[in-house]
């Protein structure tokens, strides 16, 4: 939930974590027969603030929820207003944690920051995603090699998760490809996602004189992205490793070809988000398998099976997930050595036919999410998202 108590550190750093926890310097306290001493609360404390790395802001909504009951107990103050979201995510993750005892709370909090401490020393020796930059990116690996661009998703720990800062660098990672000399440019995910959509912590950095604007930003930033999508001149192919949601789902029909691995699921839960369609999908999806089939996808969330998009024409081909990327490098790389010009042109020649169809359709699908994201259908269905860990 990247985004709550991260609103609260606008940008992580451990000085505002402190902050943001509201952690009392003066608590001094012998041990208690239920296991964490009220010293080893206030060790565990002071361990968050030496914290290198970001534990997330779900972790950091917990560590608040538990600091608060172990120092005040149960939750009793106001429920925060729905355009309040950072302080509702708190007040969420506090009263979500009931009647927990205080020193329950204190154990808890003192094994999740063990937790955290040991896992960040563990992760030192990798180098964290964001600093791992190629070419300027921080959130994508672009590589050319024999004839292919690929550009990858590569924020796996949030299943690829698209950040307004990744919308931007994919926009620009598109934008190199189709003037490099290479034939065929394949998007993909870095580790076990292709991606899960939108980053609803995109929706959190928001106080309420500021959304209208924000949702304002984000319908154009929507459709310029989709907008690059239906315009890109060469031969573009998804190689959908894993599970797919939302956008990164709608824009597939906007490829020439989808390789997918047959653990790969399909998934756009608009409803459940009070959202409605995008990557015109509300055009494309009909037209690909019928209003029946693009109904149970779009209205109503159901999720298919790589087979079942595969037969839907949704998905070109399906691999065994073993031998997913041997299989489908191999085949792209024997497509990179045909006429490029040819491959280029017989694209365009397919696209043109519908291409204005699908700017309008773009734009049409950018308005409405444009009023769907001031809702409280999508603010209240993006908060239980973001505060569902805290629950747990
Ligand atoms: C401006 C353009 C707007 C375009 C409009 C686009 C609309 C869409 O794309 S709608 C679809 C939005 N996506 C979702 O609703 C998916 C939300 N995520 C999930 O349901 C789940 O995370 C999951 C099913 C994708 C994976 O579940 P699970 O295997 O249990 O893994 P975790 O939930 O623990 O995820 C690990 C880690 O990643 C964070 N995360 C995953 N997806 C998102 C996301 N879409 N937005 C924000 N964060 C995401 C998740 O919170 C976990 O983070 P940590 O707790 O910090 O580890």
């Amino acid at each position: 939930m990247a985004g709550v108590t991260g609103r609260l550190v606008r940008g992580w750093c451990p000085r505002a974590v402190r902050s943001s926890l509201q952690v009392p310097a003066q608590l001094h306290m012998s041990k208690t027969a239920m296991g964490a001493s009220q010293k080893d609360f206030e060790s565990a404390m002071n361990q968050v603030k030496l914290l290198e790395k970001d534990p997330g802001n779900e972790v950091k909504l917990k560590l608040y929820a538990l600091y608060k009951q172990a120092t005040e107990g149960p939750c009793s103050t106001p429920k925060p207003g729905v355009f309040d979201l950072i302080n509702k995510a708190k007040w969420d993750a506090w009263n979500a944690l009931g009647n927990l005892p205080k020193e329950t709370a204190r154990q808890n909090y003192v094994d999740l920051v063990s937790g955290l401490s040991s896992s960040s020393d563990s992760s030192s020796q990798v180098k964290p995603e964001a600093d791992r930059e190629q070419a300027g990116y921080e959130t994508l690996v672009m590589t050319s090699e024999d004839g292919i661009t690929k550009i990858m998703l590569n924020r796996p720990t949030k299943m690829n998760a698209l950040t307004t800062q990744m919308y931007q660098e994919i926009m620009l990672a598109l934008e190199a490809a189709s003037k490099d000399d290479s034939t065929i440019t394949v998007l993909t995910g870095n580790g076990s996602y292709f991606s899960s959509g939108n980053d609803l912590t995109n929706f959190t950095h928001i106080s309420p004189d500021e959304i209208e604007e924000k949702a304002r930003r984000g319908a154009i930033l929507l459709r310029d992205f989709v907008g690059c999508f239906i315009d890109f001149p060469k031969p573009l192919v998804a190689a959908v490793n894993g599970p797919a949601v939302g956008i990164s789902v709608t824009i597939l029909r906007l490829f020439d070809l989808v390789y997918a691995s047959d653990r790969a699921t399909f998934h756009t839960p608009f409803s459940h988000l009070g959202q409605t369609p995008e990557g015109c999908s509300s055009y494309t999806f009909p037209k690909l398998m019928g209003p029946g089939k693009a109904a149970e996808m779009l209205i109503f969330g159901k999720k298919l099976t790589a087979a079942e998009a595969c037969a839907q024409g949704l998905v070109t081909e399906v691999f065994p997930d073993s031998t997913f990327q041997k299989e489908v490098w191999t085949r792209l790389k024997a497509y990179s050595k045909l006429p490029r010009n040819a491959l280029r042109i017989s694209k365009q020649m397919i696209r043109n036919h519908e291409k204005e169809k699908l700017h309008a359709t773009n734009a049409e699908e950018s308005r409405i999410l444009q009023e769907r994201w001031l809702s409280d259908e999508c603010m209240n269905a993006i908060m239980n998202f973001l505060s569902r860990k805290a629950k747990m």
